[in-house]
């Protein structure tokens, strides 16, 4: 409950929170009686003192008389005042409490009841004087506060309110606002000043009171008067934590007529008509408290005189209410007296509930609503800042994890990195341990694996005899019919193979051995297939668990990838074989392999524009054609040639067929089967020598072969060599048939460059190079070394060698420059005719421009050139040519394509005119790219073209020069060559 006090005094009761005013609890009135000495008539009248205050809360009456036998003899109220007790005593103890409780925000009425002349308006005077003094006395001592008193007064007489602070006596209208209850409407309310405006005020109204002169009373107070003092607190400076409460109450200083009868008062007319409304309030007033003392259920009267309804809140309200009822102790005011303790003792039976008020006046409540915003704006921008900080942490915590991420990300590709490192590592130190390994160990083979050379240095394993083996031969009938026997005694021996099997189809074949045999005359050889039991399938298995090797199957490399994890128990024994028709299959494994393992080996040269969707054979290749096996082993190879067994096994060896070199290759080669399919079915076929028993294929066109020399084991002239008839294949075969393993490896090169449409990085195209340069060097080497070994003609060996050159194997003619010439336009020629990648031209030709140490480069690409051509003459010229047609036109197109990625349409516009393409013509950049390398004559058009392809494949900076970038020199040491031959090897890496 709020009580609101507007600005016109009119006050009411409206709803309010409770909570904050605190629970109302229920408490009696306050009652107390005051029993005023004998005034001056009843003295002299020698009134009898009937009644006597025995304590403090009770008075007792004391008359003798017989009819008064029967009335009680004692009353007891909450304080009982004689006729010694001064006002201010009645005050301190019996209203003090009550009155004051206004200035804590709790609404307070204080009665004086009573008779007239029985000095109720003599208590209340006092009683309202010593509350205005306490209340600024409490004002003066909470300055913390703002305090506003606000004063009222008006009387009610016969029934009609007037406003005791007005000169107009115009009765007010009582109103009943549904919120504030009943007001008095246009009741003036002053607000004080001061302690002394108030005394100002309470004169004037009691001057205003109607007085009448009663026959007990000369100054008898004929009306009720409410003097109304109203308080309204807020504290002086907001603070959230702190009660910050505006309060505001009404105390009432209520002095009722006298509760006389009219017959007592002697009144008559005006008096009559007087007396019965000031009884009828009184009743009323009665008959109210009479209701209230037995409880709020039954109906109480308040609307039947304007006393009750306007003292309604304090009589059943939420006002703390006290009591003062006044009497004479005369005995002549005895029935007066005892109605009036009557009265008192039913009042003293209500109850109210007093609530604290929180008191809102216009200004007070937009004060108060003005604070309230300044705290809530307050609360805001705290919450605002406090939501900032939060988002800031969050912001924070979000970019300490992306650091983090970061952080992690650039640790796992350092660490993906260190892993490819260690891969290549791996790579390398598997092979070298391989190589390293084999020399020396007689009867057994180390048949390295092909997921072993991915695992560790310690993957090589020995020869299981019991395994498979199947051989395949050099490809040609003089590979087998210049066989020496030789070579055959000595590998039995090597490697206790039974000489029956080793005789087959007249070349050394055993099942159980798994050799490798060395024509003499091609000066390499090798071959083993080994056993395909795992991962062939049980068809493949069984079919070569017999010995019997399907000639009308070929096989080829096996799957490197997925046997790196597997168990290594297998690992020694088979390699896989693939037909050659399961080769995308078998792609797809080595792109595996590469893809997860070995991107960092990509040539460094290709950017990330070099890949698209029509080049996703790129990381299929590594190198020129061959895989990064073979060039391992093909740096073995070169290690082996070199070693100190062969010096050593020079005496065992035979005529021209070096068993120790040829153990070296073979040996070396068997690490190698897993090579590249032959070209087809019908070329193992056809080719001279092929058992069609099954047990062996001397085609051996599905093994890896080191390549030798044969111009230089089989005792040709260099003439045959180094002067090709390409016009006559005839010849060509001839001159070239000494050098099958050599051959095999171009034919492979060749078939796996034109199959492939792969663009081999130019590092990879050098190191193979090199390797071939080196095989070369080395069998020229060696030849030298086995003819002096033999005690030849030294002397004329060395003379010839002087002279002629021939026997240094980086001999350079004297003419060299014309020479280089020659056989460039002879390359380009055969390259033309052999549909050799265009790539491939573009890097030699890049790479060689005719300084002498290019020599034995080109010798290599002639000898290679010259086995295709050898080839294309075999019969299977229009399978082959068909294939390596093939696969020009997809390197054309390829380059093509790489013309629309790395040209702009200005180069390109260029270009169509500079080949001279119309500019209006369909499929320009196709045009354009079927007419590089189409002039085999003109050397500015075959240099353009080089400069185009190598554009448009990304070589960088093609102009300058290649061969130092890359390494490839060959420096010739002629000198040292027999003492430290095998030393000279690092001239070529
Ligand atoms: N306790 C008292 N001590 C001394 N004098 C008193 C006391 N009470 C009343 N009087 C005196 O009695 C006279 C009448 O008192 P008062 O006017 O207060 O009576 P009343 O009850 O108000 O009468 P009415 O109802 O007719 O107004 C006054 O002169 C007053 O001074």
């Amino acid at each position: 409950m709020v009580v609101f006090v507007n600005g016109s005094g009119m006050m009411g009761s409206i709803s309010g929170d409770d909570a904050t005013n605190g629970a109302g609890e229920e408490e009696r009135i306050f009652v107390s009686v005051r029993v005023r000495p004998l005034n001056s008539k009843e003295i002299d009248k020698h009134e009898q003192l009937d009644w006597e205050v025995i304590n403090n809360d009770t008075i007792i009456f004391k008359s003798s008389l017989p009819d008064r036998a029967m009335l009680p003899t004692a009353y007891t109220f909450d304080r009982v005042f004689g006729c010694n007790s001064n006002t201010r005593q009645v005050y301190e103890e019996g209203a003090k409490e009550v009155a004051l409780s206004v200035v804590n925000g709790i609404n307070s009425s204080i009665f004086a009841y009573g008779q007239t002349s029985s000095g109720k308006t003599h208590t209340m005077i006092g009683i309202t004087e010593y509350t205005v003094e306490d209340i600024y006395d409490y004002i003066q001592k909470h300055d913390e506060r703002d305090f506003v008193l606000k004063f009222s007064a008006m009387e009610i007489y016969n029934e009609a309110v007037r406003d005791l602070l007005s000169m107009d006596i115009t009765p007010l209208r009582l109103l009943d606002d549904p919120e504030r209850g009943t007001v008095v409407e246009k009741l003036t309310e002053e607000t004080l000043r001061d302690k002394s405006h108030l005394m100002e005020l309470l004169d004037i109204c009691e001057a205003q009171r109607q007085i009448g002169e009663t026959s007990l009373n000369e100054a008898s107070s004929r009306s009720h008067q409410i003097l109304r003092l109203t308080i309204e607190s807020s504290p002086k400076h907001y603070q959230p934590k702190s009660n910050s409460s505006s309060l505001a109450a009404t105390v009432n200083f209520v002095d009722l007529a006298g509760s006389e009868r009219a017959s007592q008062t002697l009144s008559a007319g005006t008096g009559l008509k007087e007396g019965s409304h000031i009884n009828r309030s009184l009743l009323t007033l009665g008959t109210v408290i009479r209701k209230l003392s037995k409880g709020r259920n039954a109906h109480v009267p308040y609307r039947d005189s304007k006393l009750t309804r306007i003292l309604h809140n304090s009589l059943g309200g939420n006002a703390r209410t006290a009591i003062i009822c006044t009497m004479s102790p005369a005995r002549s005011h005895i029935e007066q007296s005892r109605n009036t303790l009557l009265f008192a003792s039913c009042a003293k039976e209500v109850a109210t509930s007093a609530r604290v008020n929180v008191v809102m006046s216009d200004k007070v409540l937009v004060k108060h609503l003005r604070r309230e915003l300044a705290r809530l704006e307050d609360e805001l921008r705290y919450v605002d800042s406090t939501h900032k900080a939060t988002h800031l942490d969050e912001l924070k915590e979000k970019d300490t994890q992306i650091v983090k991420m970061e952080k992690e990300i650039r640790e796992l590709i350092r660490q993906r990195d260190i892993a490819h490192s260690r891969l290549q590592e791996l790579v390398s130190s598997v092979g070298d341990g391989h190589a390293s390994r084999q020399s020396g160990e007689s009867g057994r083979f180390l048949m390295p694996h092909a997921r072993n050379l991915y695992e560790d240095g310690h993957s090589s394993r020995q020869w299981d005899e019991s395994s498979q083996y199947s051989l395949q031969f050099p490809s040609t009938d003089q590979a087998f019919r210049q066989w020496d026997e030789s070579s055959q005694i000595s590998l039995r021996h090597e490697h206790n193979a039974s000489e029956e099997e080793s005789s087959v189809s007249g070349a050394s074949v055993s099942e159980a051995s798994g050799i490798c045999y060395q024509s003499p005359e091609f000066g390499i050889s090798k071959l083993k297939i080994p056993h395909f039991s795992n991962n062939y399938g049980a068809n493949q298995q069984n079919s070569m668990k017999g010995g019997r090797y399907d000639p009308h199957k070929t096989y080829h490399a096996p799957k490197i990838a997925r046997s790196i994890s597997e168990s290594s128990e297998e690992q020694c024994k088979e390699v896989q074989c693939i037909e050659v028709n399961d080769l995308n299959s078998n792609k797809e494994d080595f792109t595996l392999l590469l893809d997860e393992d070995c991107e960092s080996l990509l040539p460094a040269s290709f950017d990330d524009n070099s890949k698209s969707e029509d080049e996703p054979s790129l990381k299929q290749g590594v190198g020129f054609g061959l895989s990064l096996e073979h060039q391992i082993r093909m740096r073995q190879a070169g290690r082996q040639l070199v070693t100190p067994d062969a010096d050593e096994s020079l005496s065992s060896g035979s005529g021209d067929c070096p068993v120790p070199v040829a153990q070296s290759i073979f040996q070396d080669s068997k690490q190698c089967s897993h090579r590249p399919p032959p070209s087809s079915r019908k070329e193992i076929q056809r080719r001279p020598g092929n058992d069609p028993s099954g047990n062996c294929d001397p085609s051996f066109t599905d093994t890896e072969v080191s390549c030798g020399v044969a111009k230089k084991l089989d005792g040709s002239s260099d003439e045959d060599v180094k002067v090709l008839d390409i016009k006559n294949p005839d010849e060509l075969l001839k001159a070239r048939q000494n050098s099958i393993a050599c051959e095999e490896k171009l034919r492979r090169r060749h078939s796996k460059t034109v199959s492939d449409m792969t663009i081999p990085s130019i590092s990879n195209f050098v190191e193979e190079l090199k390797d071939m340069a080196q095989v070369q060097y080395q069998s020229q080497l060696t030849h030298e070394q086995l003819e002096t070994h033999h005690s030849l003609d030294e002397n004329h060996q060395v003379e010839k060698g002087t002279k002629d050159g021939t026997n240094d194997p980086c001999y350079t003619p004297s003419n060299w420059p014309m020479e280089f010439e020659k056989q460039q336009r002879e390359i380009i020629v055969l390259w033309d005719a052999c549909n050799v990648s265009l790539i491939h031209r573009t890097y030699f030709f890049l790479l060689f421009k005719g300084e002498p140490a290019d020599s034995i480069y080109m010798e290599v690409e002639r000898r290679r050139l010259s086995f295709l051509i050898k080839m294309f003459s075999q019969g299977n010229e229009n399978e082959t040519v068909s294939s390596s047609l093939k696969n020009l036109r997809r390197e054309r197109e390829m380059l093509q394509r790489k013309m629309q990625k790395r040209l702009s349409s200005k180069e390109r516009k260029a270009l169509y005119c500079k080949w001279g393409i119309e500019l209006n013509s369909k499929q320009r950049s196709m045009q354009l790219s079927q007419r590089l390398w189409s002039d085999t004559k003109d050397l500015e058009h075959v240099k353009e073209s080089a400069l185009l392809v190598s554009k448009l494949i990304g070589l960088l900076q093609p102009e300058k020069p290649l061969k130092e970038m890359f390494g490839l020199s060959f420096t010739p040491q002629g000198s040292h060559r027999r003492s430290s031959s095998w030393m000279r090897m690092s001239s070529f890496r």
